[in-house]
């Protein structure tokens, strides 16, 4: 087949550099941190402001992950799951995949700076660099603990929209942090099993190649059950009610249930279970909350 007729527009190929999904998701938490911080429905000027600052998040997010996907480029033709990247592809160069992310990201800052405010800019900077600085660059090649550490800057989105609408920083958003840091272990370790021979081959020492299958998946297991203890913090500091409780409950214990048996008895299908439930567990539980912000029960 010529190349050239398989390629999909420019367009579409800058666009995969923003690793949308993922982005989709994390501004959708970043939104729910804002819902939260204002009282009952927010008003015209406040989902104005709302509006502003998932723009502004999005944009900044894209071009964290454009930047990653420039550094790895090498390390993405490596592998499976990553070797489709226009990067990785040489479809789009690092001068285009750098300019890009420039663009998306002083685009993001103008439209925080101006309709947002200057804390909610600057930490949306900060978390910039911990993703694409700190965790691509540094972190990911040289430790394990990787993306426990650098799980940090992918938790912030939550802090990002309470600044946005509060312009400080409230004990609920750290708490909403929390759940995600605490999340991102068993939902990266879990793919990271059925992608080991990726990860091996790429030479990244990511827990599986280091520590094996058995210890990953204990370590998986483990943080199902201290989630599920960070999810009932909503409800017992009095931020959310009955109907957050349960979904954290019947959400959490089905996580646990999938650490459990991946744990005992090992397949790829049962990781890649693991691992999809992650994304809907997270999606599920940030949902709840915005429900349960909306109808007190
Ligand atoms: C350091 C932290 C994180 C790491 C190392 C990580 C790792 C990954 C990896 C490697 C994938 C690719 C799966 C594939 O190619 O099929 C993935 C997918 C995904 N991640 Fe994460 N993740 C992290 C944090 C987050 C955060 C904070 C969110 C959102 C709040 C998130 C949401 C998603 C979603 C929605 C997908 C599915 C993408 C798709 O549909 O293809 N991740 N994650
Ligand atoms: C400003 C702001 C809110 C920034 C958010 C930063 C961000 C995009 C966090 C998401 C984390 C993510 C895409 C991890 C993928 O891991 P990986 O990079 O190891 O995955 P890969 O192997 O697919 O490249």
């Amino acid at each position: 087949m010529n190349t050239l007729e398989a390629r999909p527009p420019l367009w579409r190929q800058y666009y995969a550099l923003t690793k949308p999904r993922v982005v989709q998701l994390i501004v959708f938490c970043a939104l729910i941190g804002m819902a939260l911080a204002v009282p009952g429905l927010p008003s015209g000027a406040e989902a104005a402001v709302m509006l502003a600052a998932c723009l502004g998040i999005w944009l900044v997010a894209g071009a964290a992950a454009a930047f990653n996907c420039l550094i790895e480029q090498r390390i993405d033709a490596q592998m499976k799951r990553t070797a489709w990247r226009p990067t990785a592809r040489g479809e789009l160069s690092p001068r285009q995949a750098l300019v890009f992310s420039a663009i998306l990201c002083a685009g993001g800052a103008v439209v925080l700076l101006v309709w947002v405010n200057a804390l909610t800019l600057w930490l949306t900077l900060a978390t910039f660099v911990g993703y694409a600085i700190v965790y691509t660059v540094w972190l990911k090649p040289t430790t394990p603990q990787n993306i426990v550490i650098g799980g940090a800057s992918g938790a912030m989105p939550p802090v990002l929209g309470w600044a946005a609408m509060r312009g400080d920083l409230g004990a609920e958003a750290w708490l909403m942090c929390l759940i995600i840091f605490l999340w991102t272990p068993p939902h990266f370790w879990a793919l990271a099993l059925y992608r080991v021979e990726d990860y091996r081959r790429s030479g990244l020492p990511m827990l599986p190649v280091t520590h094996g299958s058995e210890f990953t998946r204990l370590q998986v297991w483990l943080y199902t059950w201290i989630l599920l203890a960070a999810t009932l913090l909503p409800f017992l500091i009095g931020m959310s009610g009955w109907i957050y409780l349960v979904s954290a409950l019947v959400l959490g214990l089905r996580f646990c249930h999938l650490g459990w048996k991946l744990w005992r008895r090992y397949s790829d299908a049962l990781a890649r279970q693991t691992f999809w439930f992650s994304i809907w567990y997270l999606t599920l539980l940030f949902a709840a909350l915005l429900v349960d912000h909306y109808v007190p029960l």
